[in-house]
């Protein structure tokens, strides 16, 4: 068995020539250059690259005290953040952790209950988690790089305020942990102010490329998950993936074969998993590539799809529809439990031939079967193959697609760290929650909602 992440393109092989890939190695090589000499837009952001060789040890062992700590004294983490400071550590924990890990007994779970809040705007969301919290014991990491992110500040006044009724200002302030920048945001004055313990978010490391930063890995570790194993495999992903070369490097192959196809007219890319413990390392990767690559009116729309129920619905259009999409196979080469289908005679069900079949073999075979139909449809498929879901793999997934985006945005021409578009919608937004210095767009804004001319 292969020991390492594979990726495959052979599926996509009869949608493009070679000489299409021979045509693009330059190009790749010039953006590898870029890349590693900080020749390229946004040369600024580039520090993720050398995370795994450079989280400090002294900062990893805080980090583990801190994890301790939480476990030791809380039955619940409350995780405040958005976007790049929450899918990373919750991609890694549902796709590490237990299924059902917050509904286990506290006797057969090992970590504390781990929720993740100030991600979205909804009083229910809210509501509904502060009577989940109800006699518990409690203890919060708030993240913002920025420190000024509408969403998770909400919750963390809410969140704070609660914590401090329910300890009082002093021991809230000892269960409180905050991940943000060194020296800059509101968060940071705030953190200094209280005196929480803090975690700094390096400041050449954007969001959504920060999961292998404090931002990803204390919650990781909360939940129980081996930091160090999942940094090695990040480290080793760093070493394997640095060849220039695009026949050697597969982290580059997958830059260029998707650049190939989004040029051929397949403009939507669908991360398709067959585990629903990959659906936040989806919604992690949707970030990872929207964010890089939609800008200057370009680039291939990420999204997502969890077979085999989505071939049960979205299936129609994947096999044929209009043929401007290609998929992205995100699959682990063997599960590390199997159950296996039972023996029953009667066979009314007609399902004896899977008798003593393990669910294992059943995933396989579907996933070959929807591949090669979906290809017979005119859809290129891509594969990303890790042997096994451990943290090792999981840190090479991360590196492997991290580097691949930033490749993959220099062949598509942008800047793959910057994220200018998000700010309209903020703008906006500012404006008719009427925030001060956002008076007249805030008329404008009203006067268009009226339907005024
Ligand atoms: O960590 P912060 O600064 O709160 O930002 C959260 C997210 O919001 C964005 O800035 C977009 O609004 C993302 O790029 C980022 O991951």
């Amino acid at each position: 068995m292969n020991q390492t992440l594979r990726f495959d393109y052979s599926h996509a092989c009869k949608f493009f020539e070679q000489t299409d890939l021979d045509q693009l190695a330059p190009e790749v090589l010039r953006s590898h250059i870029q890349l590693h000499q900080g020749t390229g837009a946004g040369s600024e952001l580039r520090g993720w690259l050398d995370l795994p060789i450079k989280c400090e040890k002294s900062e990893r062992e805080r980090i583990v005290q801190a994890a301790t700590r939480i476990q030791e004294n809380s039955d619940v983490l409350l995780v405040i953040g958005i976007g790049g400071s929450y899918l990373g550590a919750k991609a890694a924990l549902e796709m590490l952790g237990h299924h059902f890990t917050n509904l286990l007994p506290a006797g057969k779970r090992r970590v504390p209950e781990i929720y993740f809040v100030g991600n979205n705007i909804s009083p229910v969301y809210l509501a509904h988690l502060l009577e989940l919290l109800e006699g518990k014991e409690v203890s919060l990491n708030v993240i913002s790089k920025s420190g000024t992110t509408m969403e998770p500040a909400i919750a963390f006044r809410l969140f704070r305020s609660w914590m401090e009724k329910k300890y009082g200002r002093p021991k809230a302030r000892s269960r409180i942990y905050a991940t943000t920048d060194r020296a800059k945001g509101a968060l940071r004055q705030l953190a200094e102010s209280e005196g929480y313990e803090t975690f700094v978010i390096p400041e050449d490391v954007g969001g959504r490329f920060s999961i292998l930063t404090p931002v990803g890995l204390l919650p990781i570790a909360v939940g129980g998950i081996d930091m160090d194993e999942l940094m090695q495999g990040a480290a080793d992903a760093r070493e394997r993936f640095l060849s220039p070369v695009l026949a050697d490097n597969p982290c580059y192959q997958y830059a260029a074969v998707r650049n190939i196809l989004y040029r051929r007219g397949k403009l939507i890319e669908v991360l398709v998993g067959y585990e629903p413990r990959f659906r936040f390392f989806a919604e992690w990767w949707k970030q990872l590539f929207a964010e890089s690559e939609g800008k200057d009116n370009k680039g291939i729309f990420p999204v997502s799809a969890e077979y085999s129920t989505d071939l049960h619905s979205i299936g129609q259009y994947l096999q044929s529809g209009t043929r401007h999409l290609f998929e992205t196979v995100l699959t682990v080469h063997k599960s590390d439990v199997d159950v296996t289908i039972g023996d029953d005679p009667a066979n009314l069900d007609g399902l004896q031939y899977l008798s003593g079949k393990g669910m294992d073999f059943v995933r396989q075979k579907v996933l070959q079967g929807a591949m090669l139909a979906h290809v017979d449809g005119g859809v290129p498929n891509l594969v990303v193959e890790i042997p096994r879901l451990t943290a090792y793999h999981f840190g090479e997934l991360v590196y492997f697609f991290e580097k691949a985006c930033a490749i993959s945005g220099y062949l598509l021409g942008v800047n793959p760290f910057d994220q200018p578009g998000v700010e309209a919608y903020k703008a906006n937004m500012f404006a008719l929650l009427g925030r001060p210095g956002f008076e007249k767009m805030k008329e404008e804004l009203e006067a268009r909602i009226r339907g005024d001319d």
